[in-house]
């Protein structure tokens, strides 16, 4: 039996029915939508209050992803709707909740503030002489009870004063111009004739003012013997500061040279340090030309022969007994140090001169500790370091 074909209703109801079949579809969908949604607001509404928004993005994803299964394929432009709707929902609901949060930890800091403000006052704000009055320690904070850092009040300091020893703070003062302070040699006291024969023979008729005031100085501290000054007292140190071409050389050159003219045994008695080979080549031969016609015999230990030859120059060794061959010896830091270290030729029991020539510049050279070598290499020294200063010192 055949089965009856279908009546032919023509293109147009066909399409009709496809349309009125995807409606009733559509509608269902909207219907099954509106359900979905109204079941997910009532559950979330509750919880979503005790969710971080992170909570609630991962739950709305597993409700989409949930949903999905349940949906067919052909549903998935409605979903994608729903999905948009629901992430707006979302968004909202978590924008509120950050705000939440914000307010809350503004809340925070506006405590931690306030207690940073005003611990002790009770929020009121501390007046300028309130926090001088602080005490130094920190104090703990009411609310948190953390220490609060960087109260620390003002506290005025004293002014020091700076004392200066009396022979820097009240120095004797000499002329600067040269030209209309100069002495006639006939003038300066206590000069030996020797001396006097001798400058006039190097075309020197007077004296500069740091010479003049200087050189009588130290003839009067020496005058009673090297080891004693006037009323009995240790002879007294010197310190002069001159500018450069104002004759400091001859200053403690021609000294020198009249207190030790009158010995009698050779010894090393004067030492004289300077910063440089030349500058002690300098000092060694204007000492070399005044200690001309005398008994003295100046040394120079500078670095310009070898070791062992100034060592020869410094002393020798006659019938078993070392014998000094220098009564002034001129030495730059680094060889003096060498002399005093490796060899016993350079003998400084009997020194009473130690002159600094170029103190600012020997300040320099203090890094080899050449003063210290001295004091030690000095039998006295045991005694206080101002006792080896005895000596003069420019
Ligand atoms: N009384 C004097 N009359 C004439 N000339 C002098 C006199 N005293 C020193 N001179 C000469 O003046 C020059 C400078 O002297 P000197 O080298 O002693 O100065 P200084 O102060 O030691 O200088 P620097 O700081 O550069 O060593 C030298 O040529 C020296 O011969």
């Amino acid at each position: 039996m055949a089965l009856p074909s279908p009546p032919y209703l023509g293109e147009e109801d066909g399409n009709d029915n496809k349309d009125s079949r995807s409606q009733t579809l559509l509608a269902k969908l909207k219907e099954k939508a509106k359900e979905r949604q109204k079941h997910c607001g009532s559950e979330s509404t509750p919880s979503e209050e005790n969710t971080t928004p992170i909570d609630l993005k991962k739950k709305r994803k597993m409700q989409v992803v949930g949903s999905s299964d349940n949906v067919k394929e052909s549903d998935q432009d409605e979903d994608v709707i729903q999905k948009k709707k629901k992430k707006s929902a979302v968004r909202q609901q978590t924008g509120e909740l950050n705000f939440c949060l914000h307010a809350e930890k503004l809340q925070a800091l506006k405590i931690v503030v306030s207690d940073i403000q005003t611990p002790a006052t009770g929020g009121k704000d501390m007046s300028k002489d309130q926090v001088k009055d602080s005490p130094q320690t920190p104090e703990k904070s009411a609310a948190t009870g953390f220490p609060v850092l960087g109260r620390f009040s003002k506290k005025n300091i004293l002014k020091v004063n700076r004392v200066l020893p009396q022979w820097l703070a009240k120095p004797d003062l000499i002329h600067q111009n040269i030209k209309d302070n100069l002495h006639p040699l006939s003038e300066v006291p206590l000069l030996c004739a020797h001396l006097l024969k001798k400058l006039q023979s190097n075309h020197i008729q007077h004296l500069f003012p740091v010479q003049a005031e200087v050189i009588p100085a130290i003839l009067e501290s020496s005058h009673h013997g090297l080891l004693m000054g006037p009323g009995g007292h240790r002879p007294r140190d010197i310190c002069v500061s001159a500018p450069t071409g104002s004759g400091k050389t001859l200053t403690f050159v021609l000294p020198v040279i009249q207190a030790l003219m009158q010995r009698v045994v050779c010894e090393v008695r004067a030492l004289a340090v300077l910063p440089t080979k030349e500058l002690a080549q300098q000092v060694w031969k204007v000492f070399s030309t005044y200690a001309d016609g005398t008994q003295l015999k100046v040394v120079m230990v500078a670095g310009h022969k070898s070791l062992a030859a100034e060592e020869a120059s410094l002393s020798e060794v006659r019938g078993g007994q070392r014998r000094s061959l220098a009564d002034i010896v001129v030495a730059t830091p680094g060889r003096l140090v060498d002399h005093i270290n490796k060899n016993s030729s350079l003998c400084l029991e009997h020194l009473r001169f130690l002159i600094i020539d170029e103190a600012d510049r020997m300040i320099d050279s203090m890094h080899q500790s050449w003063l210290s070598q001295l004091v030690k290499a000095h039998p006295k020294s045991k005694t206080p370091l101002r006792q080896m200063f005895n000596e003069k010192m420019f």
